[in-house]
């Protein structure tokens, strides 16, 4: 997938600060996405995980600092510019959000309808194309009340990369399943990741996903009010840099 940005990193996070109201969540987080990478933000509860994702989406305006992506900042980008932008996201939310009352064929062939002009035809091959890649090609005409939460995992996934979108982003994508089912979707993402050249942004706690998918990580901590860490997460858990740190993967592992 061609990033025309180069070997510039796909977001860059500047002294980023956050919070509500008077509340700060974190404050000065620094860090770099590069192409074609799983990056996985981490975390206990309520430390700002997807508060830092939709900051990174444009959903939120920094306290302070600033994020780039793919070479625009959506903090101040404005009108066909920030549309352009966001048109070359994907997001897939923690529920996979699809529409009840449309078959999973109709839920991916969405975007297509609403940022293209391409004709039905072509928009219903795209969308095929798309539910081949997460494994779904004899789901198309099930409605999503006919299929187990792993598969709608998966459809949610499809409809976010409908549009070719270089980078995606992926909220608590294990959130609910068995770990059979989980493992399995790790393993697309990571398919995914290698075959596509996609970069994804991963949010998670998930200790098994992280380790299984992540090439790199950044830590969130809600008592620091910011990042405790970056890095490999296989030599995070091996090399701990703080108590924090080790409590985290310790815990989970145990
Ligand atoms: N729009 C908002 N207005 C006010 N407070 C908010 C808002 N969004 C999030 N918060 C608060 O900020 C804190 C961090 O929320 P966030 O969802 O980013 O955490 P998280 O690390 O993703 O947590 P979890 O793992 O539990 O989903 C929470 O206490 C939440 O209640």
């Amino acid at each position: 997938m061609a990033v025309p940005e180069g070997g510039r990193p796909v977001i860059r996070a500047e002294k980023v600060s956050m919070g509500f109201g008077q509340r700060v969540l974190f404050r000065d987080v620094t860090f770099d996405v590069k192409r074609g990478e799983v990056f996985v933000i981490l975390g206990g509860s309520g430390c700002g995980k997807s508060t830092l994702l939709k900051l990174m989406i444009g959903l939120y305006r920094p306290t302070a600092g600033r994020v780039t992506i793919l070479g625009g900042d959506l903090a101040e980008a404005e009108g066909e510019a920030r549309r352009n932008l966001l048109r070359r996201l994907g997001v897939m939310w923690q529920s996979g959000a699809l529409f009840g009352s449309m078959t999973l064929l109709e839920n991916v062939m969405l975007p297509l309808e609403a940022h293209t002009d391409l004709p039905r035809e072509a928009r219903e091959a795209v969308a095929r194309v798309k539910l081949g890649l997460v494994g779904l090609s004899d789901a198309a005409s099930r409605l999503p009340a006919e299929i187990s939460g792993g598969m709608a995992k998966r459809a949610g996934i499809a409809r976010a990369m409908a549009l070719d979108p270089p980078v995606l982003f992926l909220d608590e994508p294990s959130a609910g399943l068995d770990p059979v089912t989980s493992a399995g979707l790790d393993e697309l993402i990571k398919d995914l990741a290698r075959d596509l050249g996609t970069t994804f942004v991963v949010v998670t706690h998930e200790l098994q996903s992280i380790l299984a998918i992540g090439d790199r990580c950044i830590m969130l901590d809600k008592e620091a009010q910011g990042m405790i860490a970056e890095g490999d997460p296989r030599r995070l858990r091996d090399e701990p840099p703080n108590d924090t740190v080790r409590k985290f993967f310790r815990r989970e592992t145990a």
